[in-house]
Formats: C-alpha cells, structure tokens, sequence
C-alpha cells in the first residue's frame, strides 16, 4: 500500500467520524426542529438536498407542500436540520417582522458582490435600506406609466421579428429565446436606457451575453463556487485579483472575463449617462430610454438628496447588473410559462384574445385599460400562482430565534407546538410555492389552474390570512423590505407582450414535450434530459386580424 493510500484511508476515516460525530450532536442538539414531521432523507451525507434542489425536484416539492403541513423538516449535509416554512404567521416573521434576523446566508451576500458589487442584491441593513429608499420611486406606478410607450415600441418590433419567419404559415418557434431577448431589451431600455438588442437581426451584445452567461458559469464551477465567497477574506483587493487571474481553471478564468465585461460596460454606460444628464433635457430626450429609465432617474434622485441620503458612485454603478440579473430570466420564464399553458388550453387563449382585442387590438391599449383587464390579470396571477417563477428563496437566521404558528402543530412525540426555536445559522426557506397552494386557504382545487378563481371574490380564508407576498395574496413576488422591486415593472412587461402577441399571432403545442424544471429561476426544456433551456411553440398569424 503506498503512502498516498494510506493517507487517503485516514482522511476518510476522519471524515466518516466527523460526520457522524456531526450528524448525531445535531439529531440531540436540535431536538425541537427534529421533532417536526417532514419526508425521509435519500443520503446520510447530503440528508434531502439532492432531491430538493435538483431540476427533476417538482415532484418532491409537491410532497414536501402537501404532505407535512406548513412547517416541514428536511435535512442538508450531515444532518444539518432545514427548514421549509409556508405557515402564514411564521412567514410574516420571517419575511417582515424579524427580517433582520432571517437575512440572505452571509455566503449568498459575497458570491452576490463578487458578481455584481454592492447594489440592491447584495446589500443587507441600513445600506439595503438606503439603496431601497432612492430606487422605489423608480419603480412607482406614475413611472410605468411612463415607460409604457417605450415597451410598446420594443413588443412591436418583437412582433414584426417573429410574424416575418411566420409569414409562410404556422412555424416552430423558440418562444423561449425570443422572450430571453424581449425580457432584456425591456430591462436595458427601461432600466439601463441602453439598447441591448434591436430585435432585428442576430446580433449578440458583449453584456448582455455576459449577464446571460452567469447562472451556466457557476454551474460548471459548482466545487469553487463554495470557496469563491471566502476570497474576499483573503488579503488586500490587488492580492485577492492575481490569486483569481493565476488560478489554473478554465470555467474559473471564464466567470473571471464575466466580471470584467460587466463592470467595464456598466462603468462605461454610468459615465455616458452622467455626461448625458449634464447636458440637460434635450440631449437627454434623444438618448435610449428618454431620460426616463430607471438609472437616469436615479442618478437624479442621488444628486438632489441630501448628504446623508447620497448613495456611493460604486453602489449606483452596481444596481445596473444587478437589475437585469434579476430582472431578465424570470420575466421571460414567466411570460414562457403562460404562452406554454395558453397553447395548451386553447379555450383559454380565445377567451383572452377576446378581451384584449375588443380593448384596441393589443396596439397601445393604454396603461389604465391594459392593467385592469380583468382576465388577462387573472391569467397572469394564476400562472404566477401555481408556477412560481423563482420559487426557491432561502434565508438564514443571525442568532437563535422563536417562530411563533398560526396554529399549533403535532410534533412527531404527539405534542403539541405552538412555536418552534430555530437555531442560528439554519437553512430556512420560505414556502412560496407551499402558501400558494395552500389547500387550506385556497381549497380542494388549489393545484388546478383555474384563471376564474381571480374573476370572483377569493376565498375569505385566503384574504384574512397574514400571507406577507407584495403581490397579495401570493408569495411569488417575496414580500417585506427585500421583496421584488420589479414586479409591476414584470407585470407590466407580461401584459405588453400578452396583448400585442394575443392580437396577432396563435401558439400551439408541437409533438416535443415541454419540461419546466427546478432551479433559482424555473426553466422549459424539450424533455427531461436536454440540458438546453427552449421552449418550441408552433406559431401563427392571426387570420382574423390579418384577412
Ligand atoms: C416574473 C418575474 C419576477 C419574479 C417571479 C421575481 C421574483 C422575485 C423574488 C422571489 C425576489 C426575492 C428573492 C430573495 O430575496 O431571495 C425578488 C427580488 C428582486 N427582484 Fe424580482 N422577480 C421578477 C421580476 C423582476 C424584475 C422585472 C426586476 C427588475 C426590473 C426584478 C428585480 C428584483 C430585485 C432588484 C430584487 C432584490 C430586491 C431586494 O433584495 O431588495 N425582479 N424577485
């Protein structure tokens, strides 16, 4: 046996003792959390984290939403108790009351840093709070108003696009690019005022590819992703960049070159703007956007506050990744989801076409009529209900702390438990899929799409429960102070794009299977096995719009 083997044996002997010592000192220490009912866990090692966060896990979260009830117990590595929480006065706890204590993972903050510096995803306290203050306006009902003409003219040239390479008759079409590159155009025009992609030809922009890249890149460095947020650690900022440009990786080399592409553009188009701005209105009216997008806004909003108020150039500079990050996969995954459901449900999709085109043809339908609309809002509200966009949010509490329940639960020894002491540093992920469907509050029928549940008064089980989601009464859009800052702007991009492709074009299924997988975002591939995100749709022009 050579040395190299031996030693290999000992390592692993120690990690088998470790673990086990681990794994028993916690099945003891937390004997509160582990006296919660939740499923068996598949592996002593990695407890129910593969069959959680895996993109075939739609199944299990089902079991995990139906079969425990609201505050279920899952195990991560070596024991380490997890939480899932969809008991409404437990996540109003998490989610506003004691916010402060359930905060993102540290190491969720320093990957989200790395990545995009400190803007609004990555900050927590008084400097979240700052940058929240001067970005709301920004995103105010009176704004969006605003920038409606500047979605209708981006969705029209979205239109003309698609209904070119359907002229000849109905097409295959991935829907899901064309919504990729739609959802970015919105955000770099509404955001930015920075055209990513005219949506005429194929023509790739350094930034918005490097964006689009992200979630690929660190997935292929799954190991160095967990030491990545320990970097910042490490020695002074010029130490901590040579070790990461000497380091002998590929993938590693390329989320590096992402980085790079982000700040530089993002600096680059700061700057524009500024010099932009300083030269008053008209210049500023000829630019991208108007003047009216969200950066040029909060630029002026930063230079009009008072000194206290003034956010670092840095932190400005860093809301603009950070906005398209947020603000791309998940409004085109959304949008992908409704056309997928509407193809399938073509009674639906009439119904809806119906609607839209007695309100003006989906051709600038104005801002009050598009949003009231009341089923293309009920569409839009039950897809986002049963299919929750980015359905896995975690939190992780600073020090120990006690969920109170809205109603007390069996433990697994038969008593009952009215509140439960969470340890510091567990895993807690707010149920938002679990609230959704919460048979409870929403009824029997809870897992059925049903768009005319919105068109009645909802169920007073439902309204009178404290469910904390800004997106009342759901939790697909978060809720509390890191709630999404976007979802008026998603919603109104949805309801753009509905209403100007429900007045021109059919969608059909086509005989490849659609899966919608797991993941931060959820996301379409053709069948479970594809590794690559689409979404084929067979598309038509409307005859009755165009004879
Ligand atoms: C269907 C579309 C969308 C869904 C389902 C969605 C969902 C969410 C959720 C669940 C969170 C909370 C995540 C967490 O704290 O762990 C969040 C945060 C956020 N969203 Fe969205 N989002 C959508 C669209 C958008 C858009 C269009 C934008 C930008 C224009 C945006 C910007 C943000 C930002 C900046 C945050 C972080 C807020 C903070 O921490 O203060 N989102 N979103």
């Amino acid at each position: 046996m050579t040395i190299a083997s031996l030693v290999m044996q000992w390592a692993l002997i120690l990690v088998i003792t470790l673990s086990s010592w681990l794994y028993f000192r916690r099945r003891l220490v937390n004997s509160t959390l582990n006296n919660l009912p939740g499923p068996p866990c598949q592996s002593f090692w990695k407890g129910n984290l593969d069959q959680f966060f895996n993109r075939h896990a739609s199944e299990f979260h089902k079991e995990v939403t139906q079969n425990y009830g609201a505050i279920v117990k899952m195990q991560g590595i070596f024991g380490k108790p997890m939480l899932y929480v969809y008991d409404p006065k437990a996540l109003h706890t998490i989610v506003v009351k004691q916010q402060d204590i359930f905060e993102k993972a540290e190491s969720t903050v320093r990957l989200v840093t790395l990545l995009f510096g400190p803007g609004v995803l990555a900050t927590l306290g008084e400097t979240h709070r700052a940058q929240r203050k001067m970005l709301n306006p920004a995103f105010s009902i009176n704004h969006m108003r605003d920038m409606l003409p500047i979605f209708y003219n981006i969705v029209h040239k979205l239109r003309d696009a698609i209904a070119t390479r359907v002229s000849d008759g109905p097409q295959e079409v991935d829907m899901l690019g064309w919504m990729g590159r739609t959802a970015l155009e919105l955000i770099g025009q509404g955001g930015l005022g920075y055209s990513f992609d005219p949506l005429v030809e194929d023509k790739a922009d350094a930034y918005g590819e490097a964006i689009k890249a992200i979630i690929p890149a660190l997935i292929t460095i799954h190991v160095f992703r967990e030491l990545l947020p320990y970097i910042g650690w490490i020695g002074p900022a010029w130490f901590r960049r040579r070790v990461v440009e000497v380091f002998p990786n590929k993938q590693v080399q390329k989320l590096k070159s992402i980085v790079d592409t982000m700040a530089t553009r993002s600096v680059e188009i700061f700057e524009a703007k500024k010099a932009a701005l300083d030269q008053g209105d008209e210049v500023l009216a000829q630019q991208v956007g108007e003047g009216k997008d969200i950066m040029s806004l909060l630029i002026r909003a930063n230079r009009a506050s008072s000194l206290e108020d003034k956010l670092p150039e840095d932190q400005l500079i860093a809301q603009m990744s950070s906005l398209i990050f947020a603000g791309m996969d998940t409004t085109s995954n959304a949008l992908s989801r409704t056309l997928h459901i509407l193809a399938q449900r073509p009674d639906v999709q009439e119904r809806l076409r119906d609607e839209i085109i007695e309100a003006g043809h989906g051709d600038n339908i104005s801002y009050d009529e598009l949003v009231s609309l009341p089923y293309l809002d009920a569409v839009c509200r039950e897809t986002l209900r049963l299919d929750p966009t980015a359905p896995l949010p975690t939190r992780q509490p600073n020090k120990d702390v006690v969920l109170p329940l809205s109603e007390p639960i069996r433990g697994i020894d038969g008593k009952m438990m009215s509140e439960i002491l969470v340890p510091k540093g567990t895993m807690v992920i707010p149920g938002v899929l679990g609230s959704n469907i919460n048979k409870t509050f929403w009824g029997e029928d809870a897992l059925e799409w049903k768009p005319e549940r919105w068109l009645f008064p909802l169920p007073s089980a439902v309204t009178d429960a404290p469910i904390p989601g800004v997106y009342s009464p759901l939790m697909t859009f978060f809720g509390g102070s890191r709630s999404c800052i976007g979802f008026k702007f998603s919603q109104l991009e949805m309801k753009v794009v509905l209403s100007v492709f429900l007045s021109n074009f059919t969608f059909e299924l086509t005989e490849k299977p659609i899966e919608w997988n797991v993941a931060t975002v959820r996301y379409p591939t053709v069948g479970k096995e594809s590794n690559v995100s689409q979404m084929p749709l067979k598309v038509g022009l409307l005859k009755r719009v165009r004879d």
